[in-house]
């Protein structure tokens, strides 16, 4: 599997709004998500958005795991979301260390929702419905920000 190249924050495409995938489509990017999860890995990510590897489609991959900038990061198995909504987030805020694989040498304590609820497709074109706090919760809200052309440092106080 490839790794892709990955943009920095003065590309364009992360600047716009990122297009629905068509029920169609879901079986035309399996080999994209496995792309956009080689290229995260390779670059140490917890996450990572297709517009990130200049592919303008609403996909995320979210895949926390402890490393050595967040230790007690949660572990999970990658989760591939595609046309990604988050339905409701919780008043509750948090504040957290953010870095961005397209914003390289740069960390900030950004505040997000402690929890949402969200509803994507799966790389099987199923429809899940699925709740998630903390870390991983953080994760979730800075792809889909990616999704809608925006940068962790725009969410700064
Ligand atoms: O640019 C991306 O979307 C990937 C980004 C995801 C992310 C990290 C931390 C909080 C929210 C979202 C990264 O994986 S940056 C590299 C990293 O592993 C990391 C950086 C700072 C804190 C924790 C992890
Ligand atoms: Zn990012």
């Amino acid at each position: 599997t490839r790794t892709l190249a990955i943009a920095t924050h003065d590309a364009p495409i992360l600047h716009q709004r990122a297009q629905e995938v068509g029920d169609i489509q879901v079986h035309a990017i399996q080999t994209l998500l496995d792309e956009m999860l080689t290229t995260m890995q390779a670059a140490n990510g917890v996450g990572i958005a297709a517009p990130q590897v200049f592919v303008p489609l609403r996909i995320i991959i979210v895949a926390s795991q402890p490393n050595k900038r967040y230790p007690d990061a949660p572990f999970m198995e990658p989760i591939a979301m595609i046309n990604p909504e988050i339905l409701w987030q919780s008043d509750t805020t948090c504040s957290g260390w953010e870095g961005c694989l397209s914003v390289p040498d740069t960390r900030a304590q950004v505040k997000r929702a402690e929890r949402l609820r969200i509803r994507y497709w799966t790389r099987t074109g199923e429809q899940v419905e699925a709740e998630y706090s903390g870390f991983v919760a953080r994760i979730i809200q800075h792809e889909c920000d990616h999704l809608d052309g925006i940068l962790f440092p725009e969410r700064l106080e």
